[in-house]
């Protein structure tokens, strides 16, 4: 299906660990087995909990909270999994906890709750409200309309008409800067997350938001793609926590180098690969991280600069990191070392232990994605 600018939506989703090997049958039971230990009662893998009747939550582990991102993470993995249960359990925690309903972040989520449901922060965090809405447009598109809070569709597009309009009419912030149609760190702020963009997502916008935004989304793909290659290192690939508008690292609180947050990009990039396929800068990007990476210590991975001067302080989520430089292989299939980085995670369990919650989220996003398992879901025909 073509949206009119570029991007292709082909129905085909490559299963780069069968390409490499690996059997179908240990790549469903992986997933089976990923799924069943994330979400499931194992007390040393599970991130999930439910609460009672009808609603439940992933907890950071790490921070003991309940996050927005991990929130909107475990939705997309419910609805690709399809598993509608789970899916509605977390939206209605979502909606019931998080949604804020006035305030300068009226149409937002508050990103970090505590498991009871009581608010840490009334400020939200533009990864969970992207990953939001794309899962709640697959959730309408699988599962068809519900009663509210369940009437998916219309509440991923009023999601996306606060992330652009807030502020119009009032106090407030939009998610994107208006003019150069980047996503912002936070609504107030004046610069970006790297590991935030999601051109891929921003084209499917462009299909199903409201009308007159689709123009919008369309040009937020073109610049996020435009930004990516200035915000990585060219040799490296790595990508700061936070940028500036120009791509160059923003180290005001700390958050200038290589570290959580930033492992994301390569995961990104990966998906897009697989479902817009690769543009010449992805393939350099993944190879660039791929060759970064082949020669490091898993046991020794640590925060880096983005010229790959390491600092001393080791990596939080070296599982993770694994992770996200598998999906790499998936926009560069035949770099040298994409196979190895795709081992390299296959050899890998998930997380235990408290900080397993980043880690597992990423491992099963990387699960999903290197078996063709993460898909666009288009509307009903
Ligand atoms: O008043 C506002 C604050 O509300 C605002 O809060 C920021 C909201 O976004 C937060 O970012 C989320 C948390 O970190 C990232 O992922 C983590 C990566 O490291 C892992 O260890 C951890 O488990 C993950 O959750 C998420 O991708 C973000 O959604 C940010 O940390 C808050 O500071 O800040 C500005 C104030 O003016």
């Amino acid at each position: 299906m073509d949206n009119g600018k570029g991007a292709f939506v082909t129905g085909q989703y490559p299963n780069l660990l069968e390409r490499y090997g690996y059997a179908p049958e240990e790549i469903e039971a992986r997933l089976a087995d990923a799924w069943r230990r994330l979400f499931g009662d194992d007390e040393r893998t599970r991130i999930y909990y439910p609460s009672g009747d009808d609603m439940g939550y992933m907890l950071d582990t790490g921070n003991l909270d309940v996050r927005t991102e991990g929130m909107s993470y475990g939705m997309m993995m419910a609805v690709q999994m399809d598993d509608k249960a789970l899916f509605d359990r977390l939206w209605r925690w979502t909606w019931t906890y998080m949604h804020m309903k006035d305030g300068v972040h009226a149409g937002y989520f508050a990103w970090s709750c505590a498991p009871d449901g009581t608010r840490n922060s009334s400020g939200p965090a533009p990864d969970g409200e992207e990953y939001f809405a794309l899962a709640l447009f697959f959730a309408s598109h699988r599962w068809g309309e519900g009663e509210p809070p369940l009437d998916y569709a219309a509440k991923a597009r009023d999601i996306l008409r606060a992330c652009l309009h807030n502020g119009e009419q009032g106090p407030g912030y939009p998610m994107w800067n208006r003019d150069n149609r980047l996503i912002k760190f936070v609504p107030e702020c004046a610069y970006s997350d790297p590991s935030y963009h999601l051109p891929h997502f921003y084209e499917l916008f462009a299909l199903w938001a409201d009308e007159a935004d689709r123009p919008f989304w369309r040009e937020a793909a073109a610049a996020s793609r435009a930004y990516l290659p200035l915000a990585c290192h060219p040799e490296t690939g790595l990508a700061p926590e936070y940028a500036y508008y120009d791509g160059a690292p923003n180290d005001e609180r700390g958050y200038g180098h290589f570290y959580s947050d930033s492992y994301r990009v390569a995961a990104n990039v990966g998906l897009e690969a697989a479902w817009f396929g690769a543009t010449p800068w992805m393939t350099r990007e993944a190879e660039a991280i791929l060759r970064f990476f082949a020669d490091k210590d898993p046991a020794d991975f640590r925060r880096y600069r983005i010229d790959g001067t390491p600092f001393e302080e080791p990596a939080l989520h070296p599982v993770g990191l694994i992770a996200t430089n598998a999906c790499a292989a998936l926009a560069a299939p035949d770099s040298p070392h994409a196979r190895e980085a795709v081992a390299l995670f296959w050899r890998t369990p998930v997380r235990e232990g408290e900080r397993r919650y980043y880690d597992n989220c990423l491992y099963m996003f990387a699960l999903l994605a290197l078996s063709g398992r993460y898909r666009i879901w288009m509307p009903a025909a």
